[in-house]
């Protein structure tokens, strides 16, 4: 087992107001494994997935629970324990991730850079890694010479992508990595991190709002809803057959590649205010099939190997 989440809880607390963006959370994530996390916007898939690394920035705070990854409770570790983690056993990328690059720097620097700030590699050694990355995502290595305006916008956030594997962490994060660019350039790019990852056997958990994309290349897939994780499990089962009525509601809301079906339906209603008390399931107001029972809080309960779903009458 690479993580496992138990009960977790995080956050904002502002004014007098607290909002729980994640509520009650508990997974676990294999080696060589590629989780989706799909839900609306503001659903808290970023919340999860700052806490799981201890990035999230103030004011979101963890309440409580437990991370364990490796072994050990990331949850206390210090900073500088912490600090070791990071780059080495795992890495973020987020959409923003390569307006983080230098714009005064080459490529090649860069990397020297972060290589030699969390490792004793020297110099050059550090430059050919730099060369072996790009060509690992796809731009040719001469480039490590060029300044970060002499590249694309998808070739920039491939450079910020190699550098979040230079060290071959374990579990790499990534927050919308594509999200600024178009959608082929997206797509061809998530389906050559996916080839890295297949020969390189790290886990990855990914958010996008491409849901479509998600569900196409996932291994297996976490639906949230409301700050809840409400179903999870291997994708194809989940897209054949949701067990969760958001889930079904989710799938019939995007296009299929594989359908004629040109009309979809959106799911009507909106999510829960998460600064206010939900007593129950969270999904109730929208979910056709509630009933009384849907007033008590439904259990996160195994229906299957490897699935789980949080739901008093799953389909
Ligand atoms: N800095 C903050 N202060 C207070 N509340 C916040 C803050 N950041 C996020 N939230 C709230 O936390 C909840 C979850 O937000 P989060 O960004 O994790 O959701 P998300 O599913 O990632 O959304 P999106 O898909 O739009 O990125 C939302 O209700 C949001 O308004």
């Amino acid at each position: 087992m690479l993580l496992e989440v138990k009960d977790l809880n995080a956050g904002y607390a502002t004014k007098g107001k607290k909002v729980r963006a994640v509520k009650d959370v508990s997974f676990y994530l294999e080696n060589d494994d590629f989780l989706g996390i799909a839900g609306e916007s503001g659903c808290g898939k970023s919340t999860l997935l700052f806490s799981l690394i201890k990035l999230l920035k103030n004011p979101g705070k963890i309440f409580d629970g437990e991370i364990i990854f490796k072994e050990k409770n990331i949850l206390n570790l210090k900073k500088e324990e912490l600090r070791k983690l990071r780059w080495k056993e795992f890495s973020l990328v987020t959409q923003s991730a390569m307006n983080a690059l230098n714009p005064v720097m080459k490529i090649k620097d860069q990397f020297a850079d972060v290589i030699m700030e969390h490792s004793k590699i020297k110099k050059l050694e550090a430059y050919k890694m730099a060369g072996d990355y790009l060509e690992l995502v796809g731009i040719q290595r001469e480039r490590i010479e060029s300044y970060p305006h002499q590249l694309s916008g998808g070739q920039k956030q491939r450079v910020a992508i190699a550098m979040a594997l230079v060290f071959s962490p374990s579990l790499v994060i990534m927050d919308e990595p594509t999200t600024a660019l178009d959608v082929v350039v997206q797509r061809s790019i998530m389906e050559q991190i996916d080839k890295i990852r297949k020969d390189k056997k790290f886990s990855i958990i990914f958010v996008t709002h491409d849901i479509s994309l998600l569900f196409e290349i996932s291994k297996r897939i976490a639906i949230m809803y409301a700050g809840e994780l409400v179903e999870i499990g291997p994708t194809k089962k989940v897209y054949k057959t949701p067990a969760h009525p958001y889930t079904k509601g989710l799938i019939n809301s995007f296009p299929k590649l594989d359908s004629e079906i040109k009309q979809y339906e959106g799911i009507p209603g909106k999510i829960p205010d998460l600064s206010q008390d939900i007593i129950g399931c969270p999904f109730m107001e929208r979910c056709s099939l509630a009933t009384e029972k849907c007033k008590t809080k439904p259990e996160f309960k195994k229906i299957d190997e490897g699935r789980w779903v949080k739901c008093h009458f799953p389909l």
